[in-house]
């Protein structure tokens, strides 16, 4: 009975690891990254293969699964990509997001990355590494900002010149990139929608005598302030009335979440750059 018994469980292991999605972490001790690590480990459909973080980094060598709160999980935080892996989520910083890109490109990895602070160079050599693996950029990995994008858009087109349009993002205190990716994605999708011009007319904060508001003008305001995940609103300020719209998130495990998502959908994509309206 064991005899027969072994080969059958071999073969729905085999079966098993051919249907995971392998997924590495770049970045897998910051905020962000502990949370997707341990979401991986807890998911049944999906197989961490590798936490990547910093060579200076403290906790290379420590067992990901303990850094990150899941629990003892074999594996060890490391400065490489070993193992095969189908797709890379990467929330590091700038710099760090196109090294690993390049590496991606190498090994033929996809790539998912949340990392904002993104400069036009940096796009550019992320739009490069696209035409030879699926790659998908987002500064934002929530379903309701993703949605506010449009909303805010169409919003703009239909109220018109008389409403002047103003974007507030809210961060915590450790944030380094300012304003947030999400904040500029909504001022270009606005722009997009009412023809404005993303260098010419969006600004960021005022100070000093500068004279009234021109109708033809986005202003932008990151304030940093304590614990907070992260606000988005857009003020469309009218005469007598103003429209405003806000997404608010209570956890980091909404970007998470939406990043394993998003994952685990680029993996089996042909090389191209793709967006959150792609997956969702
Ligand atoms: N797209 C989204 O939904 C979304 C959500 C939250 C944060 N973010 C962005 O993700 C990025 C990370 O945010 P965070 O709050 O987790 O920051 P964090 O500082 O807590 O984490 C970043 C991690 O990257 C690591 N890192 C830095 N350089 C590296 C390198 N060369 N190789 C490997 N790892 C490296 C750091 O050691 C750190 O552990 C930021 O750009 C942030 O704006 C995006
Ligand atoms: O915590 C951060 O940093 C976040 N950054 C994103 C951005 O810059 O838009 C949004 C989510 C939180």
């Amino acid at each position: 009975m064991a005899g027969k018994k072994h080969p059958q469980d071999r073969q729905q292991k085999i079966q098993k690891e051919q249907t995971l999605i392998k997924i590495a972490v770049n970045g897998a001790c910051g905020r962000m990254g502990t949370r997707i690590c341990a979401l991986i480990l807890e998911d049944k459909a999906s197989d961490l293969t590798a936490a990547l973080e910093h060579p200076g980094h403290v906790s290379i060598g420590k067992d990901i699964g303990l850094v990150a709160g899941f629990g003892e999980s074999g594996l060890k935080i490391s400065t490489a990509m070993e193992n095969p892996t189908d797709v890379l989520i990467d929330f590091s910083s700038p710099e760090s997001a196109v090294n690993i890109a390049e590496c991606c490109a190498k090994k033929n990895v996809a790539l998912v990355t949340g990392t904002t602070g993104l400069t036009p160079l940096h796009h550019e050599k992320l739009l490069e590494i696209s035409k030879k693996i699926p790659c998908l950029i987002s500064p934002n990995m929530s379903l309701g900002v993703n949605v506010m994008f449009s909303v805010a858009a169409q919003m703009a087109k239909m109220l018109g010149k008389d409403f002047d349009i103003e974007i507030i993002e809210t961060h915590h205190r450790h944030k380094k990139d300012s304003p947030s990716g999400t904040a500029l994605r909504l001022a270009e999708k606005i722009c997009d929608a009412t023809g404005l011009d993303k260098e010419k007319n969006i600004i960021y904060g005022r100070q000093g005598i500068i004279g009234e508001r021109p109708s033809n003008q986005i202003g932008i305001h990151a304030v940093r302030s304590g614990d907070v995940i992260g606000d988005h609103t857009v003020v469309f300020g009218g005469l007598g009335e103003r429209l405003e719209i806000t997404h608010k998130a209570h956890t980091r495990d909404t970007f998470a979440r939406g990043a394993v998502y998003t994952a685990k959908i680029i993996a089996k994509k042909p090389p191209g750059m793709y967006t959150m309206s792609d997956v969702l």
